[in-house]
């Protein structure tokens, strides 16, 4: 009896069950130990044994929710629960992930089996399958436990759950966190030891993914927060590999390089900065530099940084490449020209022209700049003679050294030999203390423009040719000679070859200026310019002005192509500006203009007009005064009139100056 006793509570599991649940009897002899624990804890948690239906279903607003906080884990284990799902596909089995508390996030199976576990026990998505829940079952008892198990038919502690046999693991992040478990359900007359080897290797495989995403995710957020701290520096940052690629290049870097195309990493810097880079070169030495001066053509610009490199390696030691540090020269030294009040603006895109002359003219700004020879440039008044003297000195070599200009006309005599040459402390009553560097030294490493060389007196050319032969200074009252490295371009609205044969101007100090010359054209020769300088003037006039202006009419454009221009760009530009200022629409009309410009003896004859004596004075005064900027004293000198009697002219005629 004993032995048919013995033989009954061995064949039959469900004895061992009944004696816990009926009689509290646990029988650790046929019952796994893990089993006996979770049957207490569900016995202690009060779970209903004759129960196991889920009833703590979230409604699909709720799921929605919990699915897309958990949606990492989701979307990395969808693709494994697929495979794990096809090799067991019509056998009857599910696979099933939950959220860490044990709740279904997603199934997949037979659609037999998926239909048999909603209408018998409600195990579908949304579902708590905890043991508080539904009593002893592989999601619940894995995720009590953090380990992997198998259980079957009346191992469950609730009697609905017999019919099914159940592989479920724990998911962890990286940290060891339980974020989850992973499930394969099915009948429990089907139970195979391989669906645990399964269950085991796919959370496997998706705790690795998940790690592998979570490095990506760090490596992205550590690029990001590189990104943000290398923008957010002053200094200009790029960093290349050993062939010249570009691996990061900050926004100040790409403004110091002239780059405003978006850069990709992975190009070469030859193919955006043209084959004379010198970056690449120094990548491939992989020294360490600091301070290095940089040179570097882009376009028709000229760069000039300094520039630090700090070689930097891979894990194994070998050298990856070079990080630059870069700033910008010009604008240092431009600062401190600005300071002394020593520097050009100007470059060959500030030149308006596009007519042939201008082009010509344009090209010889080019040959003077790669030249070191000293330059002429001629033109009659407001051509644009200072303009282009700038544009040469910002596309040569000296470009970061100081632009000096000296009018030479405007300088009292007795004081050009002081203020180009300097002076010591005594040289004369009123000398500073200390003395004063003349425009020569303040020029060194740079350029001097010396304007109007044609009204420089005569016992002063001499000097001025010693410096160029000798480039030395010595100071008005010193003794001291200052060696120089100044290029001179000088400037003339007169003919300095009749002057030469007048034996007003030194012949050899005009051959030693005279090695380039630039002819530069009156704005009546330059055609289509007087529109174009005009369109452009409208435009900087507007943003200065705040006054928004579209154009101008087209008797406006009529009457500035009908007009000589004798005081050229300068004139024109006061002439818009005057326009602008009185002007009431929004195109500049005809009569905005300075009536000496719009009525013009020439073009009122066209008219057939008649004009009184007074008008053609006050038309005469008008565009004399247009002239010469407002300035009385050349006026009335070219008007053939004293200063006075100019006045006297200005308020009879009410002409404002
Ligand atoms: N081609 C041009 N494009 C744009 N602006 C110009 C052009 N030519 C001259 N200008 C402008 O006209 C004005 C007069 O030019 P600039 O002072 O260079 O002439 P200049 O020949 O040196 O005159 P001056 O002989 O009286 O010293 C400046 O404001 C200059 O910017």
């Amino acid at each position: 009896m004993m032995y048919t006793q013995s033989v009954k509570y061995v064949k039959d599991p469900l004895w061992a069950w009944k004696n816990f649940v009926e009689r509290g009897i646990a029988d650790a002899v046929l019952t796994r130990p893990e089993i006996l624990e979770s049957w207490q804890r569900c016995r202690k948690l009060g779970v209903n044994a004759y129960d196991g239906i889920g009833k703590d279903r979230l409604d699909q607003k709720e799921l929605q929710q919990l699915i897309l906080s958990n949606s990492q884990l989701v979307e990395v284990a969808k693709p494994f629960m697929h495979t794990v799902y096809q090799s067991v596909q019509g056998s009857g089995f599910m696979v099933v992930i939950t959220d860490k508390e044990g709740r279904i996030l997603h199934t997949c199976g037979d659609s037999g089996i998926l239909d048999k576990a909603a209408s018998t026990i409600r195990f579908i998505k949304g579902t708590n399958w905890s043991e508080q829940a539904v009593g002893t079952n592989a999601i619940g008892t894995a995720l009590a436990m953090n380990k992997a198990i198998q259980i079957s038919g009346s191992e469950h502690f609730c009697q609905s759950h017999h019919y099914w046999t159940c592989s479920g693991a724990p998911i962890h992040n990286s940290l060891g966190e339980i974020i989850g478990c992973f499930d394969i359900s099915g009948p429990a007359e089907y139970v195979y030891l391989h669906t645990y080897g399964m269950v085991v290797a796919a959370v496997e495989a998706i705790e690795n993914q998940l790690r592998k995403e979570e490095i990506q995710e760090e490596k992205n957020r550590a690029y990001e927060l590189l990104s943000a701290a290398t923008e957010s520096v002053t200094e200009g940052l790029l960093a290349v590999d050993k062939e010249g690629r570009i691996i990061h290049i900050n926004p100040v870097a790409q403004k110091i390089l002239g780059l405003s195309k978006k850069i990709e990493t992975g190009q070469l810097l030859k193919s955006i900065l043209g084959p004379n880079e010198k970056f690449s070169e120094m990548a491939k030495q992989l020294l360490w530099k600091t301070d290095v001066e940089i040179v570097q053509d882009q376009g028709r610009d000229r760069i000039h940084c300094t520039c630090s490199a700090r070689p930097f390696s891979k894990k194994d030691g070998s050298i990856a490449g070079v990080v630059f540090t870069l700033r910008e020269i010009n604008k240092v030294r431009r600062l401190v020209n600005m300071m002394v009040g020593a520097t050009a603006r100007f470059y060959c895109k500030d030149i308006i022209g596009e007519s042939g002359v201008m082009k010509n003219a344009l090209k010889l700004i080019s040959v003077a700049a790669n030249s070191k020879s000293n330059v002429l440039l001629t033109g009659e008044s407001g051509t644009g003679k200072e303009l282009f003297a700038q544009a040469i000195h910002n596309h040569s070599s000296r470009t970061e050294g100081p632009f000096v200009a000296v009018n030479c006309a405007a300088l009292p005599r007795e004081l050009i030999q002081s203020e180009l040459f300097g002076y010591n402390e005594g040289a004369f009553t009123g000398a500073k203390r200390g003395g004063n560097p003349g425009k020569f030294e303040l020029a060194n490493e740079g350029t001097i423009f010396l304007d109007e060389i044609g009204d420089m007196p005569m016992e002063l050319q001499v000097n001025l040719l010693r410096v160029l032969q000798e480039r030395k200074v010595t100071r008005v009252g010193g003794e001291k000679v200052i060696p120089v490295n100044v290029r001179i371009i000088a400037a003339t609205n007169k003919d300095l070859k009749r002057a030469v044969e007048e034996g007003r101007f030194r012949e050899d100090l005009y051959y030693r200026l005279n090695v380039l010359s630039i002819q530069i054209p009156p704005l009546r020769e330059r055609g289509k310019d007087i529109e174009l300088l005009t369109i452009h003037l409208i435009n900087i006039f507007s943003e200065n002005l705040g006054k928004e202006i579209d154009g101008a009419e087209q008797e406006f454009f009529e009457a500035i192509r009908n007009y000589s221009w004798p005081g050229n760009v300068r004139e024109l530009q006061n002439a818009v500006e005057y326009a602008m200022n009185v002007a009431e629409g929004e195109y500049l009309s005809v009569t905005d203009l300075p009536r000496s410009i719009h009525r013009q003896p020439n073009y009122l004859q066209e008219m057939g007009e008649v004009i009184s004596l007074t008008e053609i004075e006050r038309i005469t005064v008008e565009s004399t005064l247009t002239r010469f900027n407002g300035n009385i004293t050349k006026t009335a000198k070219a008007l053939g009139i004293g200063r006075n009697t100019l006045y006297d002219k200005l308020r009879k005629l009410g002409v404002r100056a």
